[in-house]
């Protein structure tokens, strides 16, 4: 790799383990036609350029594809674009016009002269690689503080523990969601995720005791049995022993997280593990949409005219519509049934007997809550699109991470023996599982979803210097905006040892670094008292449900859901990779899910129970939507 460190700060860094810096120069091989020029100026500054040219001219080619359709004086721009506004390519000239035009701005001033640059084109960062792993090259780099000012926009790109618990917690009123929430705002309107600090205080105050604990025990038992719904298909598939199945369990996954999240969100039933549907087909329109806005570089869907143009947006608009008046039609039946209480009341409960027990009918349950169906349907969408690629997410991962390691696999099935065999989790039950739950913990750490959390600076403020940044801090004006790195801070080699390697028994070692001069407490898992390590235990070291006010509302149903079904499937399941782990590495490299799927075989494990739960355990009855697990 032919990056180099270049300033006193960067040299008084810590030199990188050896493991890592082979792991990184592995998964940054295709980085090495970078070329960095060091600066002496009074502002650091790393300039990268990309050699090749094939690249520039593919790059090219799909962006003027893109954008061409419809910027109607096509020609007269691109040349514009290309010779006026001067250095970089075709793309790049492109992405700073459409950038300007679109948003109304250019280089919009972010402070901070002390802190690092890294400067280039767009197409520096469009190579084979996500922005979010070519983020990690520049970490290393320039710091945990650094800016990124590729193409028209400036970022402040932060990677450094110190500096997310400032951002996220000591300072956090001072940000919003910025660019995320101009993304998000069409398909989320004023849900949790995007809104601003204004319509955020009062939707989070109401909507956080919904997620209370006899929900939540119940959402378990739910999760139970969704999963089994996933085993007994698996078993269909498995059933003829002279063939080997082999399936795509990403799908399985986000057939999986559907389903439960339909269920828990608003009692609907997609059951998308066994059939196919107009609502499902809009719904995953929708998320792939979500994807495809928070990782393209320029916002041409705000041009006008793009939803009538453009075919995606086209499918975008006609999806957003159908999945609306879905839900519409469930929250009119909701509201139709109301039953009014105090919050006290409706959290007592008895939740065995609620046959509805879906946060829509909690949120319109509530004295005093009055949301308008707007605001509802906003919550409902922001819930639906939060909790279900993430959830599907981590249990690919943490699949892949079992496949690969028979050491993990030994250590994660004889516990799920012992403590349950083939009897139906209750919380405790999962709570006791603790190889499951770091399985799920660790595949977090290593591929956190979504990689990067964004904000934008209401005030001007001044960001700590971090390890070795600036004593002083570093001062930023109103309206910076900031990409934090979980993906840099999860493997970050000054917060972890061996960061690169997938580790079980990780979060059961303390681990300090004392070059933070104690500005870090470290990571303590005598901490631990919850069902995963978090940003307390790890003083900000490890944020998969990000930290502060606006950390994830769902952690707790998501973690419990996927050590649910991890535990309902290795059970009863052998996982094997049907793919070289190379291709799903290199997939996951292209997209923030794996591109090709999980494809893995699969054989029943003998003596367990592929179609059901035994042993009496759980009285609490099947949750609406999945099938009653056999007693
Ligand atoms: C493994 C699964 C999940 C992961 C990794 C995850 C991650 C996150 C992260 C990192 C944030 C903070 C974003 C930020 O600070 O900008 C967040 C926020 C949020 N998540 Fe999750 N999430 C998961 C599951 C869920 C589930 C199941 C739900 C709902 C049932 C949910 C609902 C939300 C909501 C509503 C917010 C916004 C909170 C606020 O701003 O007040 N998430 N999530």
């Amino acid at each position: 790799m032919s990056l180099t460190c270049c300033t006193p700060i960067q040299a008084a860094r810590p030199p990188l383990p050896v493991q890592s810096l082979g792991a990184l120069r592995s998964s940054f091989a295709d980085l090495s036609s970078f070329k960095v020029h060091k600066a002496q100026a009074s502002r650091r500054r790393v300039v990268a350029r990309r050699a090749s040219t094939a690249v520039h001219a593919s790059e090219a080619l799909n962006l003027v594809k893109n954008v061409a359709l419809f910027f109607t004086p096509g020609a007269l721009l691109t040349a514009y674009a290309w010779f006026v506004l001067g250095k970089g390519n075709l793309a790049d000239g492109l992405s700073r016009l459409l950038t300007v035009l679109s948003q109304g701005y250019l280089n919009p001033n972010t402070g901070g002269e002390n802190i690092p640059v890294t400067e280039g084109e767009l197409s520096d960062l469009a190579g084979d690689q996500p922005l979010f792993v070519n983020l990690f090259n520049f970490f290393i780099e320039c710091g945990g503080v650094y800016k990124l000012a590729f193409g028209p926009k400036c970022f402040i790109v932060v990677s450094d523990p110190v500096v997310f618990r400032h951002i996220l917690r000591e300072n956090a009123f001072n940000y919003d969601k910025g660019v995320l929430a101009e993304i998000l705002e069409p398909i989320m309107g004023k849900g949790l995720i995007p809104a601003d600090l204004e319509t955020w205080k009062p939707r989070r105050r109401a909507i956080q005791p919904a997620f209370h604990m006899a929900y939540i025990n119940s959402m378990v038992q739910m999760f139970n049995d969704c999963a089994m719904k996933t085993s007994t298909k698996l078993e269909r598939l498995t059933a003829d022993p002279s063939k080997t199945a082999v399936v795509d369990m990403e799908k399985e996954f986000y057939n999986l997280a559907l389903d439960i999240i339909g269920v828990g969100v608003f009692n609907y039933d997609f059951d998308s593990v066994n059939s196919e549907s107009p609502i499902i087909d809009a719904v995953y329109g929708l998320l792939k949409e979500c994807e495809h806005r928070s990782t393209f570089y320029l916002p041409y869907w705000n041009l006008p005219l793009a939803n009538v143009v453009v075919p995606r947006q086209r499918k975008f608009s006609a999806d957003i519509k159908f999945v609306n008046d879905e839900l519409d039609v469930l929250i009119n039946k909701a509201r139709a049934n109301r039953t009014v209480d105090d919050i006290e009341a409706l959290q007592n409960r008895n939740y065995d007997e609620v046959s509805d027990p879906s946060l829509l009918r909690f949120l319109l349950d509530m004295r005093g809550e009055d949301a308008t169906n707007l605001q509802l349907r906003d919550d409902l969408m922001t819930m639906l699109i939060a909790g279900h690629e993430t959830t599907a997410a981590v249990l690919t991962w943490a699949l892949f991470g079992f496949a690969m390691h028979p050491e993990i696999q030994e250590a994660v099935v004889s516990e799920i023996d012992e403590i349950l065999g083939d009897r139906k989790p209750t919380y405790d039950d999962l709570a006791a599982l603790e190889n499951t739950r770091l399985l799920c913990a660790e595949s977090l750490r290593l591929y956190p979803q979504p990689p990067v959390l964004i904000r934008r600076a209401l005030e001007d403020d001044v960001l700590p210097g971090g390890l070795n940044g600036d004593p002083n801090g570093y001062p930023i004006d109103k309206g910076t905006d900031l990409f934090l790195s979980v993906w840099n801070l999860h493997r970050s080699p000054y917060l972890w040892d061996n960061a690169e390697e997938f580790d079980l028994g990780r979060f059961k070692r303390p681990n300090t670094n004392e070059d933070f001069n104690g500005a870090w407490a470290g990571y303590d898992p005598e901490k631990m008292g919850q069902l995963y390590p978090n940003e307390y235990t790890s003083d900000f070291a490890y944020v998969p449900f990000g930290g502060g006010p606006r950390k994830c509302i769902g952690d707790q149903f998501a973690f419990l859901e996927a050590t649910s079904a991890l535990a309902v499937l290795l059970r009863r399941y052998h996982f094997e990779l049907a793919t070289t782990p190379e291709e799903v590495g290199r997939a996951f490299g292209a997209s923030i899910h794996t591109e090709n799927g999980l494809k893995m075989k699969i054989t029943r494990r003998e003596g367990t129970q592929p179609a059901g739960f035994s042993g009496g355990v759980s009285t609490a009855a099947a949750a609406p939507g999945c099938p009653a697990a056999a007693a």
